[in-house]
């Protein structure tokens, strides 16, 4: 394959990377939409002394913005897909109290959650704030200042446009290149080489695996693996990703051809500090989709913008699709990839996983045997492949 040179950096997409880690760090961030300025620091970074003094500079027009998804989660009536803000001047002002509304693992007490004066947010500001958390990895809630606020002399704030950030995912979706390519034999597919990409921001590399000669005409074999460090690597028993990163692969090798792309999107998109939060609410007895919710998120916060750019990429416009998850089928569809087929990936299930994996086909709508899950047969140990 022909080895482009890198696109040149963009300033949006620069502006947006610094913000994120600004934001990671306790910094404050200035977000700008035309004539409308809002101040921004993370919730679950609003720990350090200069986020106490930046908290009590304002007693009037700070607002703490939460997920509707967070707020159905501590039970308020109110709409999960929508953005709220909470009024600092009517609410708790300190970083712990902030924390805790943010982070339903953090130790609560149910009597500190005050939420007069919650209301709807419309405000572009308080919207783009969430992308930025979690385009950040951090959990989706964040203080929020209007300009004119009193900051404390010795804050300095990271700009960033409003529209930088609403457009992020797709622009840099769009920048990613192949880097480098070699042969790496696998245990499952000895003729198997890797494709580095880069977009053009500084953001994660991703891969794609190719295995054989993948006729790009073809449709070839495809699957899109979002990383699950716990899984892949680690073999962790709590899903099915070792055992479906594997399987692709012998899959792949066994029909002569195939494309893996391994995209960085740990936790379904959420990454892996916050799955292993979403980890900790589901052995307090939450399902996979709820321990989401309760964390501010949506079930499934992942897009395949990048998947698609891959394969355009790779020259490959039309693709057999290993899957059970119809929303990686449709958002292909969107982005302009032909779905010449599904083909199923399903393994057995184990004692840690099943419930995971009955909540994927009840909830999110997997096409799995939801019969074979609720009444698991005696069988052998071991991946194995099925088709429904
Ligand atoms: N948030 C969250 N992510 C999880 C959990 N368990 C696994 N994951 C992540 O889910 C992703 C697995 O997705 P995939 O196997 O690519 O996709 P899928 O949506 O299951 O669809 P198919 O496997 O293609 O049918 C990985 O990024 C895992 O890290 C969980 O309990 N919570
Ligand atoms: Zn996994």
């Amino acid at each position: 394959m022909e080895v482009t040179a890198e696109p040149k950096p963009t300033a949006p997409l620069l502006a947006v990377q610094h913000a994120a880690r600004m934001l990671r760090i306790g910094g404050l961030v200035r977000i700008e939409n035309g004539s409308e300025v809002g101040y921004a620091i993370a919730a679950e970074a609003a720990m350090s002394e200069c986020d106490h003094a930046f908290l009590a500079s304002m007693p009037h027009g700070g607002t703490l913005v939460l997920t509707g998804q967070r707020l159905a989660a501590l039970g308020l009536p109110i709409d999960p897909r929508a953005i709220y803000e909470l009024p600092l001047a009517r609410a708790p002002r300190t970083p712990g109290l902030i924390a805790m509304l943010a982070d339903p693992t953090a130790p609560v007490d149910d009597a500190a959650i005050r939420l007069e004066g919650i209301e709807r947010s419309s405000r572009p500001t308080a919207l783009a704030v969430i992308e930025l958390c979690k385009l950040a990895g951090l959990l989706p809630a964040a203080i929020l200042a209007p300009e004119g606020i009193d900051l404390p002399v010795n804050i300095d704030s990271t700009g960033v446009p409003l529209e930088a950030i609403t457009g992020y995912r797709r622009l840099s979706a769009s920048t990613l290149r192949p880097v480098s390519e070699a042969r790496v034999p696998l245990a499952d597919a000895e003729n198997a080489r890797i494709v580095s990409f880069r977009p053009a921001d500084g953001g994660p590399e991703q891969y794609a695996i190719l295995v054989g000669e993948p006729e790009r005409e073809a449709a070839p074999l495809t699957r899109l693996h979002s990383e699950c460090f716990t899984g892949d690597f680690l073999g962790s028993l709590r899903c099915d990703c070792g055992d479906q990163l594997r399987g692709a692969i012998r899959r792949m090798a066994h029909e002569g051809a195939g494309v893996l792309l391994y995209l960085a999107q740990e936790g379904r998109g959420i990454g892996l500090a916050n799955k292993l939060r979403a980890y900790m609410l589901q052995d307090s007895g939450l399902d996979t989709v709820d321990a989401n919710h309760h964390l501010g998120f949506e079930n499934d916060e992942r897009d395949f913008w990048a998947a698609a750019a891959m394969l355009r990429q790779l020259g490959i416009g039309r693709v057999r699709l290993l899957t059970n998850n119809p929303a990686k089928i449709a958002q292909l569809q969107q982005y302009g990839i032909e779905i010449a087929g599904r083909v199923p990936h399903i393994f057995e299930a184990n004692a840690h996983n099943r419930g995971y994996l009955l909540t994927k086909a009840l909830k999110s709508g997997h096409m799995l045997a939801v019969d074979e899950l609720q009444q698991p047969k005696k069988s052998p140990n071991g991946a194995r492949l099925s088709v429904v």
